[in-house]
């Protein structure tokens, strides 16, 4: 078993002969304990990016390398065992009647024992909060319920990396929250390594780091206040950047310094108190 990393090395992608390339020399790592947010507008190659991590799809140039293992046909069983994915519609990843079976089916896929799975059905409901719905049935749970299930899905088969494509995109505000402080949670407290794909710019200041795509090539990479601070060229390609960061703006404009671009109105907040007890 090579390195704990993801890594895409020059990789292109079309998916029909004929068509244009939907990804163009696409090389990036994703580090163990890792949390890198993937941003761009439609179309821009974020999910097909996810596809391709996960073994769903193969690229016609370059190679994904996961944990030493080139992605193949012949290796996508152990690729996916590392390498666990949550979509944006909780309904499409159901397969069990119940909460139980469908966080078992993974693990069955994997040929896993059936004590070992019990104890995994467990520990990864607990993770989520959700051990009191085993025996309920998904279809009937709201939708950041059935995402947490999804979740616990991924889970259970212990991967090292997780993929979250538009996860909390059909979720309320407060449904996104919940399963973000759920996801980082459970990054921090198992290890793990985590892609989130997201028009959600609240959602972005909390990974360490940014891959912004456009028209399927990396266009830019930093960490999200390196990223957010170069604003003029996030709207060139017709991203927005957080609220917060736009008041900051304003009140540089209005001739405050702030030491630094604020990721949450908690940093903002201190750094106006800190300028006012510096004037
Ligand atoms: N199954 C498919 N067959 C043909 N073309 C596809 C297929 N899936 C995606 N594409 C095309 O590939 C390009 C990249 O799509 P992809 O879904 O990766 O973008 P995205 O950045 O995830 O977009 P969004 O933010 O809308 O989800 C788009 O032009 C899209 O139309």
């Amino acid at each position: 078993m090579g390195e704990r990393q993801v890594e895409f090395r020059h990789v292109s992608f079309k998916y029909q002969e004929d068509m244009p390339w939907v990804l163009k020399d696409v090389s990036f790592t994703i580090g163990p304990d890792e949390w890198v947010a993937i941003i761009g507008h439609n179309g821009s190659g974020k999910s097909t990016i996810a596809k391709l991590m996960n073994g769903l799809l193969f690229p016609q140039e370059g190679e994904i390398i996961v944990d030493g293992m080139k992605v193949t046909p012949e290796t996508v069983w152990e690729v996916r065992k590392q390498v666990g994915m949550v979509f944006q519609n909780p309904d499409n990843q159901f397969v069990g009647t119940t909460v139980r079976d469908d966080v078992a089916f993974g693990m069955e896929n994997h040929g896993m024992p059936r004590e070992l799975m019990v104890e995994r059905i467990k520990e990864s409901l607990e993770a989520v909060r959700m051990e009191a719905y085993e025996r309920h049935e998904p279809h009937r749970l709201s939708g950041g319920q059935k995402q947490r299930i999804a979740i616990a899905s991924v889970l259970a088969v212990s991967p090292e990396f997780i993929i979250l494509d538009e996860a909390t995109a059909m979720l309320d505000p407060k449904g996104r929250k919940e399963i973000m402080k759920t996801v980082s949670d459970v990054q921090q407290e198992r290890d793990l390594s985590l892609v989130t794909i997201t028009h959600d710019l609240q959602e972005v200041t909390l990974a360490s780091r940014v891959i912004v795509m456009n028209g399927g090539e990396v266009w830019m990479e930093g960490t999200p206040r390196d990223v957010f601070s170069r604003k003029e060229q996030l709207t060139e390609i017709g991203l927005d950047t957080p609220f917060v960061s736009k008041m900051a703006d304003h009140l540089k404009e209005e001739g405050l310094s702030l030491s630094r671009e604020p990721l949450n109105h908690q940093e903002l907040l201190e750094d106006l108190c800190t300028s006012r007890l510096n004037m």
